[in-house]
């Protein structure tokens, strides 16, 4: 691990954000990227299920650029949370359990993968245990600044021409300068029904509930349903997931293109 706390191998398929790293390490400069030589930083932000997670992967894959999925962190760490016992309700606990939080993201969107210490937690980070905390976790202003500083340095490590970054509060927090700035949305019918399909634990109804509450939850802590000045927005509801793919990607070339002249 580097003195940034964040280390990449030699593909820049992985990035380690490591416990004791010092805030702000590695941050700031890489987050827009294109002027100042690190990679091309495509921001996108949106509700749950909306398709950040799978439409920027893919995206990812079919530009050639590596992918950061943000919310994966902070379920990690409530995943951590969870493990050690600790109330994710208590934020002067959660403050502190940073201290200890070693995670490692890939970003190969080929080779995705999430680590808390040792432990693969790629899957278990999904569960509805982990999500029913997160919004908690993620309403923790110091633990948003820890997370962010992490998410750039992990962008300006990328052995990529470009990585697509998804989250909430991408185009608006971590890279406000990014070149391509995209909110991907869907109505709430779709975006539940697409959710509910992949959890066949839960009834349809719950799926939906669950999804509602979150978003409330977290829209108090940032705006991601609404499109800020310059952002793009994508809609997916009438469109199939690989119609989805292709916007996003035609919205990076026109960007890009029109920045290049
Ligand atoms: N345009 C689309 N049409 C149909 N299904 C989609 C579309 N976009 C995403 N999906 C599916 O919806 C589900 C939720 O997508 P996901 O990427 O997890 O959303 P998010 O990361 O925004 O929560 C996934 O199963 C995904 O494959
Ligand atoms: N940039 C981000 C990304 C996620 N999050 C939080 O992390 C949670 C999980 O994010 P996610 O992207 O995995 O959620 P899904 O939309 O994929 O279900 C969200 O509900 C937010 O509470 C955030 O606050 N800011």
């Amino acid at each position: 691990m580097s003195g940034a706390g964040v280390g990449a191998d030699s593909a820049g398929a992985e990035a380690s954000a490591g416990a004791g790293a010092g805030a702000g390490a590695g941050a700031g400069a890489g987050a827009g990227a294109a002027a100042s030589g690190g990679p091309v930083l495509v921001a996108i932000d949106g509700p749950a299920g909306s398709g950040k997670s799978s439409v920027s992967r893919a995206a990812a894959r079919a530009l050639g650029y590596g992918y950061l999925d943000t919310g994966a962190s902070y379920r990690a760490l409530s995943w951590d949370l969870l493990e050690r016992g600790i109330d994710a309700s208590e934020a002067a606990a959660v403050i502190e359990a940073l201290a200890g939080f070693d995670f490692t993201i890939g970003t190969d969107p080929d080779d995705y993968f999430v680590r808390v210490g040792a432990v693969d937690v790629t899957e278990a980070i999904r569960e509805p245990r982990v999500t029913a905390v997160v919004s908690l976790v993620a309403r923790v202003p110091e633990v948003r600044v820890w997370l962010n500083d992490r998410f750039r340095a992990i962008v300006a490590a990328a052995a990529y021409p470009g990585v697509v970054v998804e989250g909430r509060d991408i185009t608006t927090v971590v890279a406000p300068d990014a070149p391509v700035r995209i909110l991907l949305t869907a109505s709430e019918e779709a975006r539940a029904s697409r959710r509910s399909k992949e959890l066949t634990s839960e009834s349809a109804a719950a799926v939906g509930d669950a999804l509602r509450k979150r978003d409330a939850a977290d829209s108090k802590v940032v705006d991601f349903m609404n499109a800020a000045p310059g952002v793009e927005t994508v809609d997916s509801t009438e469109l199939d997931f690989g119609q989805t793919v292709d916007a996003v990607c035609d919205v990076v070339h026109a960007r890009l293109a029109a920045l290049t002249g």
